[in-house]
């Protein structure tokens, strides 16, 4: 509503019946704020991560995973935690996809464990003619049973280089000696086909699918309580970290506490940016929520940054 004061602005939620306006920090006021902020509450945590960086997500899986050949590697671009921009404020407009356009990209995000995998398949088994995942490259040998452009793109170790140079890769790492990555022209690939896109990426490569081209929907998997994953998680098996063939083995209570920190990390640094946040406790309530706010996706309008519109 207005600008002039230098510290406090006034705003109005759209749409709110209470036609008064309130008061919220400006900008400059806001990012001297984020700048004086100590930051006590991610301190404790980061020491764990960098004892064992577990909890960030070994990225490339899904499309390995088609016959549950999981194997990892941490990622090249290792500075996850690298602040985002201040989040302050961002101008947006309304936007709906007129049929026959491109789908955004729907990015799931989330710590290592917690599910987004499970997501995923969930997603395309329910529909393949619908959603797809990318296909991922990599240097290393094709093996017999291997068919170009289907597990992988098989390039040479020379090309992939190359391409890390030119910025191909959204996101790649090295496991073993050979390079695994994720190309922009994988995504594009896949939209191009009229198709949802699924895709999961460590937070800090989000602000490089910001962009009008893919109009990302970031949608936050996140844990629920300690008590709850020890409850629901009986079962279920996370790829180790610890020995490096990718053989899978029961949750620790480690592996608990790290997802949950690792969520609270991410949530405090990236969650301006989320535009879902899904609480994995119930896994067909998380898939059916999922489900639905991919529904709305396509039939209603968003808010999205106002540079996504003008082109
Ligand atoms: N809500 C849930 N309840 C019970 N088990 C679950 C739930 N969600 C996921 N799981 C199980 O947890 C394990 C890890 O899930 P998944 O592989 O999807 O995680 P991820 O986030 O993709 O992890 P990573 O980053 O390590 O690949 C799997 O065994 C999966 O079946």
């Amino acid at each position: 509503m207005s600008q002039e004061d230098a510290t406090w602005w006034q705003a109005k939620h759209e749409g709110d019946a209470n036609p008064r306006a309130g008061l919220i920090p400006s900008k400059q006021f806001q990012e001297r704020r984020f700048a004086l902020r100590q930051p006590v509450t991610t301190l404790p945590v980061q020491r764990t991560m960098s004892r064992r960086s577990s909890g960030f997500r070994r990225s490339f899986r899904l499309s390995r995973n088609r016959k549950t050949n999981k194997s990892m590697y941490e990622s090249k671009k290792s500075e996850m935690y690298d602040m985002a921009d201040v989040p302050t404020y961002e101008e947006v407009a309304s936007y709906r996809r007129h049929s026959g356009a491109k789908h955004r990209l729907v990015v799931l995000v989330g710590p290592t464990g917690v599910g987004l995998n499970e997501l995923k398949r969930k997603l395309l088994i329910s529909d393949p003619q619908h959603y797809s995942v990318t296909i991922p490259h990599t240097s290393r040998p094709k093996k017999t049973h291997e068919t170009e452009g289907v597990e992988y793109h098989f390039i040479s170790k020379h090309l992939f280089e190359a391409d890390i140079h030119n910025n191909k890769f959204i996101e790649f790492g090295e496991y073993k000696g050979n390079y695994y990555g994720t190309s922009l022209d994988s995504i594009r690939s896949v939209l191009s086909k009229n198709k949802v896109c699924l895709i999961d990426v460590q937070p800090h490569t989000l602000k490089h699918l910001r962009t009008a081209e893919f109009k990302p929907f970031i949608v936050f998997v996140k844990p629920p309580t300690i008590d709850r994953l020890r409850e629901t998680r009986k079962n279920a098996k996370i790829v180790s970290s610890k020995d490096d063939k990718g053989s899978s083995k029961p949750f620790t209570e480690e592996d608990f506490q790290e997802m949950v920190n690792t969520a609270q990390m991410m949530e405090s640094h990236y969650g301006h940016l989320f535009e879902k946040v899904i609480v994995n406790d119930d896994l067909s309530t998380a898939y059916s929520e999922l489900q639905q706010a991919l529904k709305r996706l396509e039939t209603e309008t968003q808010w999205v940054p106002v540079s996504w519109t003008h082109s």
